[in-house]
């Protein structure tokens, strides 16, 4: 594309430009631009990219978009704020392939990874391809591929939906972080529909305040636009926030709840050690189903996967075969068994609410003792960290506090900050996460419950700035193995 058809959506602000060379990329970061790029300065929260301006020129190229003038020979474009130009130039670059296939976007403070999960599940199985961007991975059909942030910034994600569009995807579900909304990562994408699971203290460092936090989710239904369309707000009737998310937006708004009056609603629901039933109602038509997701939070997902399913089209029959076919989502609720006689479960509940269900549903089954361990990320919300070590004490037999990607801060600090919440001698400490694991497992007696929470399907653990490999699963599994051959 020439460089004059590329800024031409930026109308005013691109006036003046003389020369018109070919554009191959996009780019905002300098590291990655290639002959004929056109790179975008950004101001981050570390560095300012107008400083790179200048390596983006040596390195190739071929125009900059900034917000004030640099001393560069390449044309440069300047805008009032390059992430809005960013959003805007890469829908026009990649053709809107958000308006060439349905967009699903999850918002809320848990369960997106999950919902989108089990929608992939439902239009799979209903044989439509389907695309998936969130937090473990970007899908592409089955094909997945490695990204950096739960909702990558606008380049990537444009790029990503336009090789989704060229591979056929019909379906895209993508997990929509509060950050993104705040940043205007999302800024042009077509969502078709929105979902909201819930709102619950997290990211308070990032937003502050939890009105704010409401804001930024808030930013997904306002997208949905002030036009009435085939757009639909599917939102949770039982959490209070729905009632400011649909005063964001005219597209139509569906329900789900199990408490309070919704269009799609779960009843009956009978919640046993190995999965879930209830009955599903959704507007004349009902089913019954039975799932092997545990807990009364899984309802709520399967609730709100199915309203975001259903408002697409499809059956309600084919939503439940699909629900009652997942296995799980890898690191939620995942069993490490090695045949042993107490159970290891590796779950991802690294917020207050998610760690008070994922405890809270454990301990309604646990014939015996249950043994949690917890910490809480460096570089993250503080006023999380002694809440949910006091959760921990509450619902766990035994706590043990650990480390969970320590970042920058010194691991002893993010545990003194927790047990500013609990009581002295109701807690253990062991820093080192893996002798933490060990521990929990060497206790363990028959028929005891091991919870290792906050890190999931997470593969590394982050240490004095330093990333190195650490997988929950396989240190358990491990301690496992070596337990029993020293018997
Ligand atoms: C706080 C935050 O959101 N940071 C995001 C931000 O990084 P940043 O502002 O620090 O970027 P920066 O390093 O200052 O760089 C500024 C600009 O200079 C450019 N640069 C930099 C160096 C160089 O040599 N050349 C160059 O051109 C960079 O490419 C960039 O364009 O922009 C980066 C690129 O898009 C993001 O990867 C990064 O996410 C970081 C990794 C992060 O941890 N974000 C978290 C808070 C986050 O966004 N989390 C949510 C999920 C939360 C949840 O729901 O649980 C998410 O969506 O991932
Ligand atoms: N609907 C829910 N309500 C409360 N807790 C939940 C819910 N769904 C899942 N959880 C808990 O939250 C954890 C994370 O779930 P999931 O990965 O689906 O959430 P997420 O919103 O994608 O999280 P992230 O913001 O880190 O991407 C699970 O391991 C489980 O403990
Ligand atoms: N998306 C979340 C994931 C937190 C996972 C937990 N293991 C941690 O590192 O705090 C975040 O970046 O805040
Ligand atoms: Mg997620």
């Amino acid at each position: 594309m020439k460089l004059k058809e590329l800024v031409a959506p930026l109308r005013f602000q691109a006036n003046g430009i003389t020369e018109n060379p070919v554009v191959h990329s996009l780019e905002m970061d300098s590291r990655k631009v290639t002959e004929g790029t056109a790179f975008f300065c950004v101001k981050g929260y570390t560095v300012d990219g107008h400083d790179y301006a200048k390596q983006a020129e040596e390195r190739g190229a071929v125009a900059i978009i900034a917000e004030r003038p640099l001393p560069v020979s390449v044309p440069v474009i300047i805008v009032s704020d390059t992430k809005r130009a960013m959003a805007q130039l890469a829908c026009h670059f990649y053709d809107n392939p958000t308006k060439k296939l349905k967009l699903i976007g999850v918002t809320g403070t848990n369960g997106k990874t999950t919902v989108t999960h089990l929608l992939e599940q439902i239009m799979q199985d209903d044989g439509k391809k389907t695309g998936l961007i969130g937090t473990m991975y970007t899908k592409i059909g089955n094909e997945q591929y490695e990204t950096r942030n739960t909702t990558p910034e606008s380049l990537t994600l444009q790029q990503l939906f336009a090789e989704m569009v060229e591979a056929g995807v019909d379906r895209a579900m993508m997990e929509v972080s509060s950050h993104a909304l705040h940043q205007g990562r999302v800024r042009g994408c077509d969502f078709d529909v929105a979902v909201f699971t819930n709102l619950t203290p997290d990211h308070l460092d990032y937003h502050d305040t939890l009105d704010a936090y409401l804001y930024a989710k808030g930013l997904l239904f306002a997208q949905l636009g002030n036009t009435f369309s085939d757009k639909v707000a599917v939102l949770n009737a039982d959490d209070a926030a729905s009632q400011e998310l649909a005063r964001m937006t005219a597209a139509t708004v569906v329900t789900y709840g199990i408490k309070e009056q919704a269009d799609v609603k779960a009843t009956d629901i009978r919640i046993s050690a190995s999965g879930t039933s209830f009955r599903l109602t959704a507007f004349n038509e009902e089913v019954t189903v039975s799932m092997r997701l545990i807990g009364m939070f899984s309802v709520y997902n399967a609730l709100a996967a199915a309203t975001a399913a259903l408002v697409l089209g499809e059956p309600l029959e084919k939503i439940k075969a699909s629900l009652e076919q997942v296995k799980g989502v890898a690191g939620r609720f995942e069993t490490v068994d090695e045949g042993q006689d107490y159970t290891v479960i590796v779950d991802y509940a690294h917020t207050p609410d998610s760690l008070e269900n994922i405890l809270k549903t454990v301990r309604e089954f646990a014939k015996k003792d249950m043994i949690a361990i917890v910490g809480c990320g460096g570089d993250r919300d503080r006023t999380k960290r002694p809440v949910m070590a006091r959760i921990a004490v509450d619902y766990a037999s035994k706590a043990i506090f650990t480390s969970d990607n320590p970042r920058s801060e010194e691991p002893a600090a993010i545990i003194a900050d927790m047990v500013t919440g609990v009581e002295e001698g109701t807690y253990e400490v062991i820093l080192d996460r893996e002798e933490a694991i060990k521990r929990a497992v060497a206790e363990a007696e028959a028929g005891d419950i091991v919870i290792i929470a906050g890190k999931g399907h997470e593969t590394y653990q982050i240490l004095n700035g330093k990333t190195i490999h650490f997988d929950d699963r396989e240190v358990a599994r491990r301690a496992i193995k070596e337990r029993m051959s020293s018997c």
